[in-house]
């Protein structure tokens, strides 16, 4: 008898799954269970056996799904946000006791729900494995719902998340007639979902927690995993630049997380971070005191022309993607007095691969490009898009190409100004 997809897909995953098992024995790591995180940052050839893993899981469960109830699932996405909407909104995670658990009853008092609509939602978030539920019926805590108690980063991130994109992606189809090949920051989903005319920065600097939760979220997703900021520490040359006179302006720096990463692993460069009032101001209050000497904060619209002249690098984290290139390209426009002879440009993007792939691991690129468009009416470039933009700014930019961080979701991307 041959071998079907799916009995390869399995032998394929049995070998990985001994791979992972025998790391976590020889490091005296419990094994992976859902009750709590135990393979966290791992090393680099351990986490591609990881990746590997999902991913043929993920073909291995579709196979099986077959394509009738592949599409039932992703039909029903929708329930599934709006249940960890609800389990957001109201704090859930709080009211389940790290230690122990909780009877459906006393949660439903705490959280102010009738305990039979309670045990309901709760139920949908325990299949998707936020909370479990004890052999004698009561609510404890999983791996994921525990970490939405103990991080309240992570609450931000699904805040953003579920508060933000969620309520807008439904009004896609509606922003694409009403506005259509539009490349305008006020006329995409979320404004129509929001019913504002301001642009998503804009709309949350109005609204000092909207503003604290978004920086926060970047936080969160910067301290570890495919979006650690370790990822840019170690990507980049910033030896080259750590001297008495090094400087790098972090443009749209938000609350500042790379600055100090990159502050607490060199010596003498300094870092100025740019960003609208608001988060500005924010990000100065967080500073640790002991960077103030080489991190500043500094409000600045990057719309309008760099102050800060002649730096070594000037560095855009999670920046050009939010904009069309009509509007990155007035970014870039807006830098160029400010360059000096090989002063560079370095930014850190998702890069789509130009050509098709249908990894799951990979999707996050994918999935941060139609935010993008929701949120933006922006892209994730690829490499051909990136080199395309950079010559249509300035010819005196010379495209340095991309690079890949292994482990990382995200690349960098370079281009050094020649004056002559
Ligand atoms: C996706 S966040 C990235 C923040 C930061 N670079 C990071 O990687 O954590 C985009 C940032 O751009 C800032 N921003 C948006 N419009 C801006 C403008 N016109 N001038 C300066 N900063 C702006 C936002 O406030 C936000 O902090």
């Amino acid at each position: 008898m041959t071998t079907s997809p799916l009995t390869r897909l399995a032998e394929q995953l049995l070998e990985k799954a001994k791979i992972l098992d025998s790391y976590s024995q020889s490091h005296g790591i419990e094994p992976l269970s859902f009750e709590r995180e135990t393979l966290a940052d791992l090393p680099l050839e351990i986490e591609n056996v990881r990746k590997a893993a999902i991913d043929i899981c993920q073909d291995a469960k579709r196979l099986a799904q077959g394509p009738r109830d592949l599409l039932w699932e992703l039909l029903n996405q929708s329930v599934d946000l709006a249940n960890f909407q609800f389990i957001y909104h109201y704090n859930i995670p709080k009211h389940v006791p790290l230690v122990g658990s909780i009877s459906y009853s006393e949660l439903a008092a705490l959280t102010g729900f009738d305990e039979i609509f309670l045990k309901r939602m709760v139920r949908v978030a325990m299949i998707n494995r936020i909370f479990l539920e004890t052999p004698d019926g009561r609510v404890a805590h999983s791996g994921a719902s525990r970490i939405l108690h103990e991080e309240p980063g992570a609450m931000d991130t699904a805040g953003f998340l579920l508060e933000e994109i969620f309520p807008a992606a439904p009004k896609l189809v509606d922003a694409l007639k009403k506005y259509p090949a539009s490349g305008e920051p006020n006329e995409t989903a979320f404004n129509l979902a929001f019913n504002t005319s301001r642009s998503f920065y804009k709309e949350l600097e109005a609204t000092p927690e909207r503003s604290r939760r978004f920086g926060a979220a970047m936080r969160w997703m910067s301290r570890g995993g495919r979006f650690s900021n370790d990822h840019i520490v170690r990507g980049y040359e910033w030896a080259q630049v750590d001297h008495a006179n090094g400087l790098v302006v972090d443009v749209g720096g938000g609350h500042g997380s790379v600055s100090i990463a990159l502050a607490n692993s060199t010596s003498k460069v300094k870092f100025i971070v740019q960003d609208l009032p608001e988060t500005a101001t924010h990000g100065a209050k967080l500073l640790p005191g002991s960077l103030k000497e080489r991190v500043s904060f500094m409000p600045h619209d990057f719309f309008g022309e760099q102050p800060v002249k002649g730096a070594d690098v000037y560095f855009y984290r999670y920046i050009l993607h939010n904009w069309s290139d009509k509007y990155a390209s007035l970014i870039l426009k807006a830098l160029i007095p400010a360059l000096r002879d090989g002063s560079r440009i370095v930014i850190v993007e998702c890069l789509p691969d130009d050509a098709s792939m249908t990894r799951w691991t990979d999707k996050q690129s994918y999935n941060i490009d139609i935010i993008s468009m929701i949120g933006w009416n922006s892209v994730e470039r690829t490499s051909s898009h990136w080199e395309m933009l950079f010559k249509s700014v300035d010819s005196r930019l010379e495209y340095l190409g991309t690079k890949a961080m292994p482990g990382a979701s995200v690349a960098l991307i370079e281009a050094r100004f020649r004056s002559a």
